[in-house]
């Protein structure tokens, strides 16, 4: 991949809560058109990173530009589409209604955006006849492609998905990891996500940034982060950072 243009440029973030320091050091990059991933153990601060880059936590020290401009910027601009770990779509509407209050939503009165928007969720969500139905009546996966279809519909300069695929079943989790890939692919889609899932990180993502006690450990792909920690995979990579950690607090490289 070609090393393109700096989508997301985090240097020495750091965010506190009260006294405590949350975010230390964290600094990485995402360029355009990676499916980029964001890794670390319980705690070590992904969701607090993500909200930051979303514009939703909008006090924080060190830098972070998103294109060039401020994240509250690139919200208020539409390149950015978050979709938050635990987010429902509206159980009471059918798979459409709510593909397309949302489309109605982004479209702000454009009446052919909003048929675009929903033409292209529908491909997203792929749930055939099953979009009439209501949400309710849907399965955790088919609820997750519908969320990840509302999120993704504007074609955004930038996708963050926080852990896209906890809780789905291996055949759900492996049908919207093809949906990350064939957007990121097909629309030029810049795609930030966290996962717990190592071996889903090794296949999905470009470059991956190891996060740890609030503080970037590694940057790389996942070949260099193999590479560098001399081990055999993403796993024993993940294992072994925590294991460093757990005595010696921050090792670099
Ligand atoms: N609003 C908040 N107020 C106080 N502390 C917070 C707040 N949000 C997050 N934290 C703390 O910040 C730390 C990092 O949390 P964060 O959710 O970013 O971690 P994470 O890496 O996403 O964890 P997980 O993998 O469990 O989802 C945790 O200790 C958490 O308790």
């Amino acid at each position: 991949m070609i090393e393109s243009e700096t989508v997301v440029d985090v240097t020495d973030l750091k965010k506190r809560f009260g006294q405590k320091y949350v975010l230390k050091k964290v600094s990485f990059k995402v360029f355009s058109g990676e499916v980029f991933g964001i890794v670390g153990p319980n705690g070590a601060g992904k969701t607090t990173t993500l909200r930051i880059l979303a514009g939703i936590i909008r006090s924080f020290e060190g830098k972070v530009e998103l294109s060039g401009t401020t994240p509250e910027k690139a919200r208020e601009k539409g390149l950015i589409a978050y979709m938050p770990e635990d987010t429902f779509p509206y159980d009471r509407l059918t798979g459409i209604e709510n593909l397309r209050f949302y489309a109605e939503l982004y479209a702000k009165g454009d009446k052919r955006k909003v048929e675009e928007y929903v033409e292209t969720a529908i491909k997203i969500a792929d749930l055939g006849d099953r979009i009439e139905d209501r949400a309710s009546e849907y399965s955790r996966g088919m609820k997750r492609r519908l969320i990840i279809a509302r999120t993704l519909m504007t074609s955004p300069r930038l996708a963050i998905l926080d852990e896209p695929t906890s809780a789905l079943d291996v055949e759900s989790a492996i049908n919207v990891r093809h949906k990350i890939t064939d957007i990121a692919r097909e629309k030029g889609v810049t795609v930030l996500l966290s996962s717990h899932n190592m071996l889903e990180v090794e296949y999905l993502c470009n470059r991956v940034v190891m996060i740890e006690g609030g503080k970037t450990f590694l940057e790389g792909t996942p070949k260099e982060l193999v590479s560098k920690m001399g081990v055999q995979n993403l796993e024993e990579a993940f294992i072994k950072m925590t294991k460093m950690n757990e005595g010696t607090q921050q090792k670099s490289f």
